[in-house]
């Protein structure tokens, strides 16, 4: 009798460790720049890329195993470049679970940078303010999230776990990284805009839609600050193989939690939104990316 467990078959990483390792070394055959810090620019927000020099750009349908980005305001192009002495790598744009991706390849880029050699991971997005203090071109420094999709099972590290990544069960009570948030805020107060740069707790929906005032209240109860439909699982993958991770959303929208308001969310307003900070939020990343400390973990 075979007693050996069977590893389950749904759900199971679509990736292989030889699938990672290929793009790794298409990519480092590509170029010579050697990042420690990677950054996902978030809806509307690639101009991010904007701060980099010596520049090399690949466009995501050129390399092989890359997910596309669908939709408006994600660019689809992996930029490398320094910022002063510090080497890094943007990812204008990413994808999404609602453009029909499997998480391990909405996640597929983190682990490439992992290969690549990254330390530091900062993620940034477009989101909706839950919170009743935010406003519009609010700039919300997450301190932690709430993975909604993976308490339903979509989450990018279900399936056979693989340990040249990281442990089965990872701890995410430290998900991001407590000197980065300081630094960040640091940054912001000597840039004098400290009235607009808030901490909080960002919640991943599935989408496409965005939310019914009734599931809106919800997530308030839940004790969500901000609303999106991404990042979480970047930044699980990302912590269960050992990358520090910094996050930012950029408040697009107010999210409706009353019946009596008019407004009406849409993509192009989020997009709007980000052009409005892009100026800020790309000094903010500069500047952090050139005063991180890659030793601290
Ligand atoms: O999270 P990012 O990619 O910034 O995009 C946000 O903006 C889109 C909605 O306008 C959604 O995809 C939401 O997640
Ligand atoms: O209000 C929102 N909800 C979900 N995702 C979003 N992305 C930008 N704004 C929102």
């Amino acid at each position: 009798l075979n007693t050996k467990k069977q590893a389950p078959t749904v759900n199971s990483n679509c990736c292989s460790f030889e699938d990672y390792k290929l793009t790794t070394e298409w990519l480092l055959n590509q170029t010579s720049h050697r990042p420690k810090v990677a950054v996902i620019c978030g809806s509307g927000l690639g101009l991010l890329a904007n701060a980099v020099n010596n520049r090399q750009s690949f466009r995501y349908e050129d390399i092989p195993n890359f997910p596309v980005s669908t939709i408006p305001g994600h660019e689809g192009c992996l930029v490398f470049g320094t910022i002063k002495d510090q080497c890094c790598v943007f990812m204008q744009g990413r994808v999404h679970l609602y453009e029909g991706y499997s998480l391990c390849k909405v996640t597929f880029p983190v682990r490439i940078f992992k290969l690549l050699g990254v330390e530091t991971l900062v993620v940034t997005n477009a989101s909706g303010g839950i919170c009743q203090d935010y406003k519009v071109g609010d700039i919300m420094v997450i301190k932690d999230h709430i993975n909604l999709p993976g308490f339903a099972g979509q989450h990018p590290l279900c399936g056979p776990n693989d340990e040249r990544f990281g442990v089965r069960f990872p701890c995410m009570s430290d998900a991001y990284s407590k000197d980065l948030r300081r630094l960040a805020l640091d940054i912001s107060s000597e840039m004098g805009c400290s009235d607009f740069v808030r901490e909080g707790v960002y919640c991943m929906v599935s989408g496409p839609n965005f939310e019914t005032i009734a599931e809106a209240r919800m997530l308030q109860v839940l004790g969500c600050d901000a609303v999106g439909m991404s990042t979480v699982p970047e930044v699980t993958v990302a912590k269960h193989c050992g990358i520090r991770v910094f996050g930012l959303s950029l408040i697009t929208n107010k999210v409706s939690l009353d019946y009596s308001r008019e407004e009406m969310v849409n993509h192009e307003d989020v997009l709007l939104t980000g052009k409005m900070r892009a100026e800020f939020l790309q000094k903010l990343v500069a500047t952090l990316i050139i005063r991180c400390n890659h030793q601290e973990q």
